[in-house]
């Protein structure tokens, strides 16, 4: 296995992917977090991942931004088999990860996050090019649709969604061709995640590879091209986004046949109640005895 750090990949044909994992797993020590994963990014394309609690997307972002290599399979840049034994390593090779925490220093002014340990410096005693750093944030965000009237504001004063835009902005001017989201619009509302989703595609138009991790298949439907759920660490769907409706997507993510099945059941024991599936699912309710179950009448 090469490191991506030793030679940057050559060219690729045109439908090769940006990003593609063959098999990939990943153990700690007898947990095996994720087994046989397969996935291609593609430029220009919004790549979704979905998975409940312990599915392990998280697994797989470390895997892919260099925090954690993985014990099988392969993965390919540009069609280079390649693994990232830093996060530098990844960044260098144009991965770039936008965590849900964002990294962003909340006093800090919007242009400042923007080049955090990368100012722009300039003349002989190497001083800050504060006016050039301010245009190339303003233009880069305009480029974007964002309009952040103060630059010079803290961060933290932001709504969720120019935080995660910004964010976004920052890793595509540094070069990210594959850019990972993690959760961007699990903490935000709906006309905040609205922000974050027309930026995501804002990136995708430009030609990057995004992986939009989420648990959210209202928003994953909206903007993704192709989609694969997680589930306990194996890929249990892979499909393309003329091949599931919202609805399919929906059910599979809540469990598919296995929560039908219960629904089902549970009306089956008390038709005068239906009870919601969710609320089984996070213990609200108990499941009913099926009827075969119950003890025969004296
Ligand atoms: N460092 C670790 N050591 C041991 N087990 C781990 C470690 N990291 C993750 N796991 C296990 O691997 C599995 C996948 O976890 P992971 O965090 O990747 O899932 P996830 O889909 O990101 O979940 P969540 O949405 O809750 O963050 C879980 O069973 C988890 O307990």
């Amino acid at each position: 296995m090469s490191s991506a750090t030793a030679e940057r990949p050559g060219a690729a044909s045109s439908d090769t992917p940006i990003l593609a994992l063959d098999g990939v797993g990943k153990s700690y020590g007898n947990v095996h977090a994720l087994r046989g994963v397969s996935l291609k990014v593609r430029q220009g394309e919004v790549t979704c991942v979905l998975g409940d609690n312990g599915a392990g997307k998280s697994t797989l972002i470390k895997i892919i931004s260099g925090l954690h290599e993985h014990s099988d399979g392969t993965m390919t840049l540009d069609g280079v088999e390649c693994s990232f034994p830093s996060p530098r390593a990844a960044q260098a090779s144009g991965i770039a990860t936008v965590y849900q925490d964002l990294a962003l220093a909340p006093l800090m002014s919007v242009w400042r996050n923007f080049f955090l340990g990368n100012e722009l410096r300039r003349g002989p005693f190497r001083t800050l090019d504060i006016a050039g750093m301010k245009q190339i944030c303003h233009d880069e965000l305009a480029k974007m649709g964002i309009v952040i009237p103060d630059l010079d504001r803290p961060v933290g004063g932001l709504s969720g969604g120019q935080r995660q835009c910004i964010a976004i902005a920052r890793a595509i001017y540094f070069g990210a061709r594959v850019i990972i989201l993690d959760e961007p619009t699990a903490a935000l509302g709906v006309k905040q995640s609205g922000v974050v989703l027309r930026y995501i595609v804002k990136a995708r138009d430009a030609g990057l590879g995004v992986i939009f991790i989420t648990h959210n298949p209202h928003h994953a439907h909206l903007v993704g091209n192709h989609f694969v759920i997680l589930k306990l660490g194996r890929v249990v769907l892979d499909a393309h986004r003329d091949e599931l409706t919202l609805e399919q997507l929906t059910t599979e993510m809540a469990g598919g046949e296995e929560l039908a099945e219960l629904s089902h059941e549970l009306r089956g024991a008390d038709p005068g109640k239906v009870v919601a599936p969710a609320e089984v699912e996070h213990g609200q309710v108990e499941a009913p005895a099926r009827p075969d179950e119950e003890e025969p009448s004296a």
